[in-house]
């Protein structure tokens, strides 16, 4: 087992430096006006199917038109720089071919046996035959029972607003010679756009807000607010309780730093986030600034102008003053000072729900990976190889009550569990610009700032409500059993020399 943990996690190992601040003074555009509308929108597993909109093919020539915008570990997103009403305001959400990876046989391009039984009643994610269709029916069948359509692109639940558009392989060619000398070295080498894809995916645009006068200036914060709750399961290892004290985010931002992954470990507090109080929301968005990581990032009229290009080494994760100053000055351009944005970012998740139905989504993880391990080998129908190497009669007979679960119950937890890791990772981008006069448009929230004595309009939503792969079990099994393990390790040695020192150890989380 020990071989194939080195194998599943070698590939989160990054090579080299990503940037963290990637100021774009003279890419930045005038504001474009989205062309999405938030009166359509449907709930639930009802399949929209309104006519798909045809678009030509993607072709070389286009290529000018697509700036990079950012990427993630599996996608890569471009905005759109171009004259075409049907393209202006939106994004291009393109798949990567991994490289070092391979966790799903299939990519989720057909389901797996098993993870159709998973998603039995769920017909059209199912019967997808393509990872883009059963990506958007698991968001419009399965994540809007749990969070609230509003943060949801309408795209996922209508065909008109997320739309595979054809692609050519120059096409594709040609964005990436564009674009790979602002793409982290560390993405570069793990994975490419896919060039044989032949589609991808047209999306909203969420860092701009629709309507904005020209004049005027429209920012967009990410947030991804990783795992919000400490979990409380029964089948936590007494050897690891110390996972019911420390967030997972600040356990694994210790084996990050040693791995070379970030420059300094951040001082973000996921409780702090979700704890609905202000002051900790807004600590908690000022620590974000400060270690943006691949966790935060600020767009400006659409454009990235501040906050980590991904999560790989980043010498500059850590804010300078010089830094600072330099993002602040921007920012003071529109008549915004840097504190009154992060005290609006802080005011919008506290006023709308999304962080409440995020974090109680999450929870739908209620064994943790230590509980729901043993019920994916029940799934799968294979020896347990976490029991397996247990000799602990106690131990095992509590496992052995999960081995007895009927495999209902146990697709159930684990499709719950499939669940709740996909909110785990999702983002969040929340959008907004003054109000005309102080008054706001009638699709758009608004939110004052005191601190300037202006109203804002505000839109929020939830991004990459991807579908994690069945497979990814065992390597979420690993990953958190050393992430607790290095971080108990560093404890004890801090603790030596602590205690070696004037007393006992701090086990402040
Ligand atoms: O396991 P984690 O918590 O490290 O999350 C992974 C993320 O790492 P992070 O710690 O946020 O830097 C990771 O992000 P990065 O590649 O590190 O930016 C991915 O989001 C990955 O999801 P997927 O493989 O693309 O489906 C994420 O994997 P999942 O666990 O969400 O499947
Ligand atoms: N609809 C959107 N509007 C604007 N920007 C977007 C949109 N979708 C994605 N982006 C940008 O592109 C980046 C990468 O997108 P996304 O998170 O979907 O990639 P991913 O590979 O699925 O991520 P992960 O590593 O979490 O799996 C985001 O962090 C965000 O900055
Ligand atoms: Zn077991």
């Amino acid at each position: 087992m020990e071989d194939s943990i080195g194998e599943l996690l070698c590939y989160r190992e990054c090579v080299s430096p990503a940037q963290s601040i990637y100021l774009l003074l003279c890419l930045v555009p005038s504001l474009v006006l989205s062309s999405s509308s938030n009166a359509d929108r449907s709930i639930g597993c009802a399949m929209s199917h309104h006519r798909q909109e045809e678009h030509a093919i993607l072709r070389e020539s286009d290529a000018k038109d697509w700036f990079y915008k950012g990427e993630g570990a599996a996608n890569l997103v471009l905005g759109y720089s171009g004259s075409s009403p049907s393209l202006v305001g939106k994004v291009l959400r393109i798949q990567k071919s991994a490289r070092q990876i391979n966790l799903s046989e299939n990519g989720c391009l057909v389901l797996s046996d098993e993870e159709r039984l998973i998603w039995g009643g769920v017909d059209e994610l199912v019967k997808s035959t393509s990872k883009e269709a059963a990506a958007r029916a698991f968001v419009q069948c399965v994540m809007t029972n749990y969070l609230d359509s509003k943060h949801i692109d309408p795209g996922a639940c209508l065909f008109q607003f997320h739309i595979p558009i054809p692609v050519s392989k120059e096409f594709l060619e040609a964005v990436e010679m564009n674009i790979n000398s602002q793409r982290p070295t560390w993405r570069v080498a793990a994975s490419n756009i896919d060039n044989l894809c032949g589609s991808a995916l047209l999306i909203s645009d969420h860092s701009i807000i629709s309507g904005a006068p020209k004049s005027d200036f429209c920012f967009a914060v990410e947030i991804k607010p990783k795992c919000g709750f400490l979990p409380s399961s029964e089948y936590i290892a007494e050897a690891n309780s110390i996972k019911k004290h420390v967030t997972r985010f600040k356990m694994h931002q210790f084996l990050k730093l040693h791995q070379g992954e970030v420059s300094q470990v951040s001082g973000y507090d996921p409780l702090d986030l979700f704890s609905g109080t202000r002051d900790r929301m807004l600590l908690a968005i000022t620590a974000l600034f400060t270690s943006p990581q691949n966790n935060f990032r600020i767009f400006m009229n659409g454009s990235l102008i501040y906050g980590g290009l991904g999560g790989g080494a980043d010498n500059n994760s850590v804010l300078s003053p010089k830094t600072e100053n330099a993002i602040a000055d921007l920012i003071a351009a529109s008549g915004l000072q840097l504190v009154s944005l992060l005290e609006l970012t802080a005011e919008i998740l506290l006023r709308s729900e999304i962080l409440h139905r995020l974090l109680a989504t999450q929870k739908m993880d209620i064994l943790d990976i230590e509980g729901a391990i043993h019920l994916y080998y029940n799934i799968i129908s294979q020896p347990c190889s976490v029991c397996k190497n247990l000799s602990k009669a106690e131990v095992l007979h509590k496992y052995s009550s999960l081995h007895s679960l009927p495999l209902e119950k146990s697709l159930k937890i684990v499709g719950d569990y499939l669940i709740a890791a996909t909110a785990k990772d999702c983002s969040l981008m929340i959008s907004f610009r003054p109000s005309e006069d102080g008054h706001s448009a009638s699709n758009h929230d608004t939110v004052f700032s005191k601190s300037i004595n202006q109203s804002y309009d505000y839109k929020a939503y939830y991004i990459d409500l991807d579908l994690k792969p069945l497979k990814k079990m065992i390597y979420y099994y690993q990953l958190d059993q050393k992430i607790v393990n290095f971080y108990k390790m560093n404890q004890e040695i801090q603790g030596k020399v602590c205690c070696s020192g004037n007393g006992a150890p701090t086990a402040k989380h």
